[in-house]
């Protein structure tokens, strides 16, 4: 192939795509290696769940997709949105870009929101930096936006201390479309709320994530949730995807021992049984400045081989469109034997 077939090749691939992420490392002035060699990517009307344990660099990966780390924090590789590079782009289009490209619903919508402030107010507030729209156009798009997410249009009035956290979770959503994003990254955003709400919100999500084919990228240390939600999951460890595949392959047939352990880990939407058995994984993700050698999950796992102590593994094809970074991945793994706590614990 000449080099010309090359670049147009690579440009059909890219324009296909909502986002790619190629290659994402991210260092932490500390020298944190949080994120480490992180590809992925989202289409319109996609939803990916990127799960992890604490610690695993799912918010580090979120804030590095929009510029929004700490400076002095080292990011390379690439994260093309609708084809254009992130990393590269001028500070004037990377705020542009936070708003109208992709937006990100935080967990935790009290710290996130402004107590002083009208709720209405603050949604008005990007859509007049961002869409040159007037005060009262502004205003009533505020009040449609608290409609979508199913509030009334009158709680614009409202300050925040005067919803409940389901309602300020739902004025978070509002605010994320406020300038018509393309995609949505929301980060643990029920992880605050009690499992009613939780499920509420995330039928929300669903909902407008179908009606306006936007992307989506929902992070979550609960696979349960991210398999409910999603199409495709991404297991993170220390850093790097070590499983990826279609929602219900992962968290059903986990072809990883960190996957399989974390799918373990959580009682399944509606399987009574499980409810009551769900398992915890000894240990913890390592320090991302002292790693491990080999397979960072070597010290955890059970079906470790010695090789794994020091040759680490690429993701490999693990089943359909699933893969997995194990040397047995697509071999009947033994069940990681885990710690079985008395109660129904979920990881913080
Ligand atoms: N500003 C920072 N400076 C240095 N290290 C950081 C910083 N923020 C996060 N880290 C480290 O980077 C690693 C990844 O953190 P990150 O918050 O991305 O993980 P996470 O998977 O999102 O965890 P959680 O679910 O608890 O939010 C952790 O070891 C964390 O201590």
């Amino acid at each position: 192939m000449n080099s010309a077939n090359k670049v147009t090749e690579t440009k059909v691939t890219t324009e296909q795509r909502l986002l790619d992420v190629r290659n994402l490392e991210v260092t932490y002035a500390s020298g944190a290696a949080a994120v480490r060699g992180v590809n992925l990517s989202v289409d319109a009307g996609q939803k990916l769940g990127v799960a992890g344990e604490s610690g695993c660099g799912k918010s580090t990966l979120a804030l590095a997709l929009l510029r929004l780390l700490p400076a002095g924090t080292k990011v390379t590789g690439e994260v093309l949105l609708d084809g254009e590079d992130v990393l590269t782009m001028k500070w004037g289009k990377v705020r542009a870009v936070r708003w109208a490209g992709a937006s990100i619903v935080f967990q935790g919508a009290m710290h996130s929101l402004n107590a002083v402030h009208r709720i209405g107010d603050q949604i008005a507030e990007p859509i007049l930096l961002h869409k040159k729209a007037t005060q009262a156009g502004a205003r009533k798009k505020a009040g449609e936006l608290l409609e979508q997410v199913g509030l009334p249009a009158a709680r614009a009035e409202a300050y925040p201390h005067e919803l409940s956290g389901g309602q300020r979770q739902r004025v978070m959503i509002a605010m994320a479309l406020a300038c018509d994003p393309r995609l949505i990254i929301a980060d643990e955003p029920t992880t605050a709320l009690d499992v009613m709400i939780q499920a509420q919100i995330l039928r929300l999500i669903e909902q407008l994530v179908a009606e306006q084919d936007l992307g989506l990228i929902m992070i979550s240390h609960d696979l349960a949730v991210l398999s409910d939600t999603c199409d495709r999951l991404a297991v993170m460890y220390a850093g790097r995807v070590v499983e990826e595949g279609p929602a219900s392959e992962v968290y059903e047939n986990a072809q990883h021992p960190y996957g399989k352990a974390l799918s373990a880990a959580f009682p399944r939407i509606g399987d009574a049984a499980s409810r009551f058995a769900p398992r915890g994984l000894p240990g913890d993700p390592p320090d991302p400045s002292l790693l491990p050698t080999g397979c960072t999950f070597h010290p955890r796992c059970t079906v470790a081989l010695d090789s794994c102590t020091t040759e680490d593994q690429a993701l490999r094809d693990a089943g359909p469109r699933h893969r997995a970074a194990c040397v047995h991945a697509g071999a009947q793994l033994p069940a990681q034997p885990t710690s079985a706590p008395a109660t129904a614990e979920r990881a913080p």
